[in-house]
C-alpha cells in the first residue's frame, strides 16, 4: 500500500461502535443539524424496512435530547412501482427528484437523486444509504455520523463493511464485484494516496453540506466515486475518514447492469485523473447475448453527464433560504 494511503488508513479508520447517548449530547453541543437522504428507484420491496430501522434516530432518546437525525428523506427517483407509498407509510419524507427544482431539468439516476436531495433538505451533515438493504441497521447512520462530530477536518466518511456475495447470504466476502474488480484496480493505478479506502463505493456514506454543494455529482453510479476522489483532490486524503459498518447485504444486480456502472465509475474516476474529456456527457457500451440461438451486440447508451455543484444552481440559493428561514 502507498505509505500516504497506509498512515492514512492508521489514522482515519474508525472501528468503534459510537455510544449513541455521547453522540447525541456532542451533537447538541455543537448545534450540527443531520439529514438521511436513501435514494431509491423501484424499491417497493424494502424500501419500507430501510425507513423503519432508522426512523427510531429521528426520536430523541430523551425529552432533553436531540435526536440523532433531524430529518429522514427518501428521494424518489423515477420509481414504477410504490416506492414512495411504501416510504412515506413507514414515515419518510418522500421527494420525487422529478418534482425537485424542475427549472434545473431531470435527468435519471442514483447521482441525480442525491443531487436533488441537497434542494430539500437542510442537514449541515448528509447522510445517505441505500433503498435496497437487507438488514438495515441503525449503526449505518450512526457510525458515519461519529467520525463527523469528533473531527472538524473530516469532511466525508465512507462506511466499510463485510459484503456477501449474490446468492450466498450467509458469506462474508465476493459482494462489491464493481468495487473489487473495476474501482480499486483504478485506485490503485491513477489515485494510490485514496488506496486505503476499503469500500470507495460503498452506498452508506456522510458528508458535510459544505463539501457536498460546492461538488459536481455524476448522475448515475459514478457519483461515489466522484465525490471520494474530488474530496481527497481538493482537501487531502485526510479529510476523509472511514468507519466499520460490520456487514451490509443488499439487492444485487446482475453482471450486465454492473458492467454499465463499471462504465459509468470508470468514466468519473479517468475525468479526474485527465479531465480532457470533461465534455462528453455519454458513452456507449456494447454487451452482447444471445438471442434466437445467436449471439448479437446488444449497445446500451450510458449517461456520463455530471451535475454542477448545487451553490451555482439559483434554485439552490433559493431552496436554502427558505429552509434556513424555516429552521429559523
Ligand atoms: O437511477 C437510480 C438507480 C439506483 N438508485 C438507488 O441507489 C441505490 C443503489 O442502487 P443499486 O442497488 O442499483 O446499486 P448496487 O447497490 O447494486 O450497486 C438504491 O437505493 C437504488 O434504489 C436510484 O435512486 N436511482
Ligand atoms: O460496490 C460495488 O461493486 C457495487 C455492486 O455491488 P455487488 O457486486 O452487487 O455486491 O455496489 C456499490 O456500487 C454502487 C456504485 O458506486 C453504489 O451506488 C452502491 O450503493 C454500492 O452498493
Amino acid at each position: 500500500m502507498h505509505p500516504v494511503a497506509r498512515a492514512w488508513f492508521d489514522r482515519r479508520t474508525y472501528r468503534s461502535r459510537p455510544d449513541d447517548a455521547a453522540l447525541a449530547e456532542r451533537k447538541r453541543a455543537l448545534g450540527t443539524t443531520v439529514s438521511v437522504v436513501v435514494p431509491a428507484r423501484d424499491e417497493e420491496a424494502s424500501v419500507g424496512r430501510v425507513v423503519a430501522a432508522l426512523l427510531p434516530l429521528t426520536v430523541p432518546a430523551s425529552p432533553d435530547d436531540v435526536p440523532l437525525v433531524d430529518e429522514l428523506v427518501v428521494l424518489d427517483s423515477d420509481s414504477t412501482d410504490a416506492t414512495a407509498e411504501r416510504a412515506r407509510a413507514a414515515g419518510a419524507v418522500v421527494h420525487a427528484a422529478a418534482d425537485v427544482a424542475p427549472s434545473a431539468g431531470t435527468r435519471r439516476g442514483k447521482g441525480e437523486a442525491m443531487w436533488k436531495s441537497l434542494f430539500v433538505t437542510s442537514g449541515d451533515v448528509v447522510v445517505f444509504a441505500d433503498a435496497d438493504l437487507v438488514d438495515p441497521d441503525p449503526l449505518y447512520v450512526t457510525g458515519l455520523l461519529a467520525p463527523l462530530l469528533d473531527d472538524p477536518d473530516v469532511l466525508l466518511v465512507k462506511g466499510f463493511y463485510d459484503r456477501p456475495a449474490p446468492g450466498e447470504p450467509d458469506g462474508s466476502a465476493g459482494g462489491g464485484r464493481v468495487t473489487e474488480l473495476l474501482t480499486r484496480p483504478v485506485l490503485a493505478h491513477w489515485f494510490p494516496e485514496v488506496g486505503g479506502v476499503v469500500q470507495p463505493l460503498a452506498g452508506e456514506w456522510a458528508a458535510r453540506r459544505a463539501l457536498l454543494e460546492e461538488l459536481s455529482f455524476p448522475c448515475g453510479y459514478g457519483v461515489e466515486v466522484a465525490v471520494l476522489l474530488d474530496t481527497a483532490l481538493r482537501y487531502g486524503v485526510d479529510a476523509v475518514a472511514q468507519a466499520d459498518l460490520g456487514r451490509r447485504d443488499h439487492r444485487h444486480q446482475d453482471q450486465a447492469g454492473l458492467g454499465r456502472m463499471a462504465l459509468q465509475v470508470l468514466h468519473a474516476a479517468s475525468l479526474r485523473h485527465a479531465p480532457a474529456a470533461a465534455d462528453v456527457a455519454r458513452s456507449t457500451l456494447t454487451q452482447f447475448v444471445r438471442r434466437d440461438g445467436q449471439v448479437v451486440p446488444d449497445p446500451h447508451d450510458v449517461d456520463v453527464e455530471e451535475r454542477p455543484p448545487a451553490v451555482v444552481v439559483p434554485e439552490y440559493g433559493q431552496a436554502r433560504g427558505l429552509a434556513l428561514d424555516a429552521a429559523g
